[in-house]
């Protein structure tokens, strides 16, 4: 579906999402429940594109960009940033790169976000894998992350945890009702790395043969 950011970009002579045929896969979960660590093994042995939500966030923000204040107090407090940024973002990344299969890494993070991404990009996902993990666990990878972030802290995390379980939660039955959901024990079948992610519930179409 063209968007009129499409049509502004097709005036200009730019390459824009609706020329492009791009395998999109979400990898969600809870903040520390291993999204990243395992999109690096993905990488390896599927081929695809890693793009972080969070990492094109916190780059934009230390690039001086008129955002990045606003990027740096929502981060701070565990809130979302809004859907047009972060969408404005993930797009230019898969414009860039030179690859028609990407890992999108904590976004979406809620109804909102993933409506807004389909409606901008025309784009759904093939599928989503959700790492679930426990509060208890997660806080303490994230404790022990030493990354320098500014919201691996105790009191961002419990915030983090507040204001982002409920929204996943409803955000994954959307997607449950879809049939494109793909739970941790799955994953862990094909990639044994995943032996402490904590399985539950569920037993949906496997779709990993396609990807
Ligand atoms: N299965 C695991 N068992 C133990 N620690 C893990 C596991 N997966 C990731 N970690 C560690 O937990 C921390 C958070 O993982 P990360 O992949 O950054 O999470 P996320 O991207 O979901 O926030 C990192 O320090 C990572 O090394
Ligand atoms: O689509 C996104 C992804 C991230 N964030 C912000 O970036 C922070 C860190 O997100 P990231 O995915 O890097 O880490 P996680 O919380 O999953 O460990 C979040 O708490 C949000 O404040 C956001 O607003 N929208």
């Amino acid at each position: 579906m063209a968007t009129v950011s499409d049509a502004a970009n097709k005036e200009n002579n730019e390459s824009t999402l609706a020329d492009r045929k791009v395998t999109v896969i979400f990898v969600l979960g809870g903040p520390g429940s291993g999204k990243g660590t395992q999109c690096a093994n993905i990488v390896q042995h599927y081929g695809y594109t890693h793009l972080s939500a969070g990492d094109l966030l916190r780059a934009e923000r230390d690039s001086g960009s008129e955002n990045g204040t606003m990027i740096d107090n929502m981060i701070k407090e565990g809130k979302i940033v809004p859907s047009e940024v972060t969408i404005k973002l993930l797009e230019r990344a898969i414009l860039e790169t030179n690859n028609d299969k990407f890992l999108i890494d904590g976004f979406p993070r809620n109804e909102e976000n993933r409506a807004a991404f389909e409606s901008v990009t025309g784009i759904e996902p093939r599928f989503v894998l959700f790492f679930d993990c426990s509060e208890e666990e997660m806080e303490r990878r994230l404790l022990s992350r030493n990354q320098g972030r500014t919201d691996d802290n105790i009191e961002t995390i419990k915030k983090r945890f507040k204001f982002g379980g409920l929204m996943l939660q409803s955000l994954l039955k959307k997607f449950l009702m879809r049939l494109r959901l793909v739970l941790s024990h799955l994953v862990k079948r094909l990639l044994p790395s995943c032996s402490t992610i904590h399985p539950r519930i569920c037993d949906l179409k496997y779709r990993w043969s396609n990807i």
